[in-house]
């Protein structure tokens, strides 16, 4: 960087970042004196906290001096045996404890220093015999033993405080340390609280086949875990859910674990799927999609299952998202259904963006992925070998999953709850890992009020941005195919208001393959879709005021309506569902529009 490099970092009197992260500790002091000083006022006036990664390399000298900070880097070390400092000020989700084994790597920096301001958050210590620079030949200013890894710098040295890392986040305890490395640098103001709320879900409850079920035993070791399970998380219960059409379907033994968990039905709480496991999309007719869903609501009723949970869970995600309308329907006429939860919106991957959004009156959750898939896993077949899972729940994904978002929603199925029990494994493997390192408190809660506290958390979800549903081969196949993607505009006249909109439009329709929407009195002739409740209604209800296209690459499909162009939502909205579609604007004189518009309201 040069002088005047560093990005402006006030911002009308006020700090721009509340926080500096430098992937490269190297970089952030080697950076020129100029843009280093401006960059320590900043911290100092504004309070803010630096933190940095040092990844050492081969060509790393084994010892390092620091410019600027009173801090000794070792370099390319192989260690062990991380152990988190109980005393550390950093600590607030992680619990000290000691990661016994070696540290992953054996390119690990550790650091030493003379001032007082330097804290260590974790140490290890030297892998192997005689590490180098031990023994005969020790290397000046450090001990042999225990050497710190991440270190505070509580800010005694220079005012700005520090928290420095001796390799990168490959490693899970540094992963941790960074949140609580980010709570700590801003006061508390970037913090991920320590509730954390878990669901579990087993769908395809009576749905596996004979050989893949539950038998008595399972169920058993079921209710025995939950029981153990509610000691690590609060009010922890499986959430079941059943297709009535395949109870008894198994051999004589999984029948018994049907029977079982039937005598067991207040222990668990329950969730309707379709009652032959039908995906609700292959239904476009109201009354059949009904009358399905009573078969399971009947066999509910006949078998105890207790019916007013409000949350239900559809085969494949169908209907959910993309949004099938008669679903939504249907489940509050039948089930009252409140809640729902998918992978599928708005995609399935990457993970770490899926949310949720408020449909009819039913609040989808986004759903959190376990390892767990809809086959049988055995745990010696895991695929890429059981070390996957078991890294996965021990600081891998799952654990991160957790750690990072403040609900989680899991779906597992039921053959993973017989056969290898899996799913049994997994949770409560993870449980007692997040409660060794973790301060976090865990609990379950029923799925109503689980969505009422994700919506109260992430208000600004509540809101769906639909997409295209033909834009996503999981969608697609998850789309009725008696509706099309063909009845949506190529190109949208977005006003403004009085410019001779109309006039254009009619312009524009004399072309023989240029068609508009309907113009609908419930419309106000406009569509008004992205800029209204209209929104809400969904893409079926827009579509549908398209005709369908004789020829779909060479017809030009449009849309006019005048108010777009003010509109905050608007433009979002149709980024999102119509990427591709072109946008005319009409400007003209401010004078004449504005007295157009004056001439209107006379
Ligand atoms: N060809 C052409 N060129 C320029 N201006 C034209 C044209 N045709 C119509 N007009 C004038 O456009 C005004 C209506 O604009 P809009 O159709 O955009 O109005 S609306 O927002 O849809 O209500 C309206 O303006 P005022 O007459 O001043 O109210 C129309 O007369």
């Amino acid at each position: 960087m040069g002088k005047g490099d560093l990005s402006p970092l006030p911002d009308k009197g006020r700090g721009r970042y509340i926080l500096v992260i430098y992937e490269s500790l190297l970089k952030y002091a080697h950076t020129d004196s100029w843009n280093r000083q401006l960059l320590h006022q900043y911290c100092l006036r504004y309070r803010v906290g630096i933190i940095t990664f040092h990844r050492a390399n081969q060509n790393s000298p084994p010892l390092l001096n620091l410019r600027g900070l009173p801090l000794l880097l070792r370099t390319n070390q192989a260690l062990r045996d991380a152990s988190v400092m109980s005393r550390s000020p950093l600590l607030h989700l992680t619990r000290a404890g000691t990661d016994r084994g070696p540290l992953p790597g054996d390119d690990w920096t550790t650091f030493t220093s003379n001032h007082s301001s330097y804290q260590a958050v974790v140490q290890a210590r030297p892998r192997g015999e005689a590490p180098v620079g031990s023994g005969d030949n020790p290397v000046p200013g450090f001990s042999r033993g225990l050497q710190d890894t991440v270190v505070l710098d509580v800010g005694l040295f220079d005012g700005v405080q520090r928290v420095v890392f001796g390799h990168g986040l490959g490693y899970w305890l540094h992963r941790l340390l960074l949140v609580d490395a980010i709570t700590y640098l801003t006061d508390r103001k970037l913090s991920l609280g320590l509730e954390r709320h878990i669901l579990v879900d087993i769908d395809d409850i009576f749905v596996g086949k004979e050989g893949t079920r539950m038998n008595t035993k399972d169920v058993k070791a079921l209710l025995d875990t939950q029981n153990q399970l509610r000691s690590q998380i609060t009010n922890f219960t499986f959430n079941l859910g059943f297709s009535g059409k395949f109870y008894h379907t198994g051999s004589e033994e999984e029948d018994d674990g049907d029977d079982l968990l039937l005598g067991s039905v207040l222990e668990f709480w329950w969730f309707p799927h379709m009652f032959s496991h039908m995906q609700p999309h292959l239904f476009n007719n109201l009354t059949s999609l009904q009358e399905h869903m009573m078969l399971n609501k009947d066999f509910a009723l006949d078998h105890g299952i207790p019916v007013d949970q409000g949350y239900a869970v559809a085969p494949h995600h169908s209907g959910v998202y993309p949004v099938h309308l008669q679903l939504y329907e249907t489940w509050r006429k039948v089930w009252d259904i409140r809640v729902t939860s998918t992978e599928e919106y708005p995609h399935l991957k990457p993970a770490r963006y899926r949310k949720g959004f408020i449909h009819n009156d039913i609040m989808v959750l986004p759903r959190q992925t376990c390892g767990l898939f809809t086959h049988t896993i055995y745990y010696e077949d895991y695929p890429g070998g059981p070390e996957e899972l078991d890294n996965s729940i021990m600081g891998g994904e799952l654990f991160l999953t957790v750690l990072l978002n403040p609900i989680s929603v899991f779906m597992t199925h039921l053959s993973n709850y017989g056969n290898d029990r899996l799913g049994l494994y997994t949770f409560l493997h993870l449980a007692d890992f997040i409660s060794t390192w973790t301060h976090l408190q865990l609990d379950t809660l029923p799925p109503l009020q689980l969505a009422q506290k994700y919506f109260a958390l992430f208000p600004q979800q509540r809101q769906p941005l639909w997409q295209n549903p033909c834009d996503d081969k999981r969608h697609r196949d998850i789309w009725s195919k008696e509706k099309t993607c063909d009845r949506l505009p190529k190109f949208l006249v977005i006003g403004p208001q009085k410019t001779g909109t109309t006039a254009l439009s009619l312009f524009l329709l004399m072309h023989p393959s240029i068609s508009s929407s309907f113009s609908s009195t419930k419309t106000y002739e406009e569509v008004q879709f992205f800029n209204t409740n209209n929104y809400h209604l969904g893409i079926d209800w827009y579509m549908e005021l398209f005709p369908l296209p004789s020829n779909v690459s060479s017809d030009f499909l449009f849309e006019k309506s005048s108010a777009y162009f003010p509109s905050e939502d608007a433009p979002r909205r149709a980024a999102a569902l119509l990427p591709k579609a072109k946008i005319l604007t009409v400007l003209i004189n401010p004078s004449d529009r504005a007295y157009s518009w004056y001439q209107c309201l006379e």
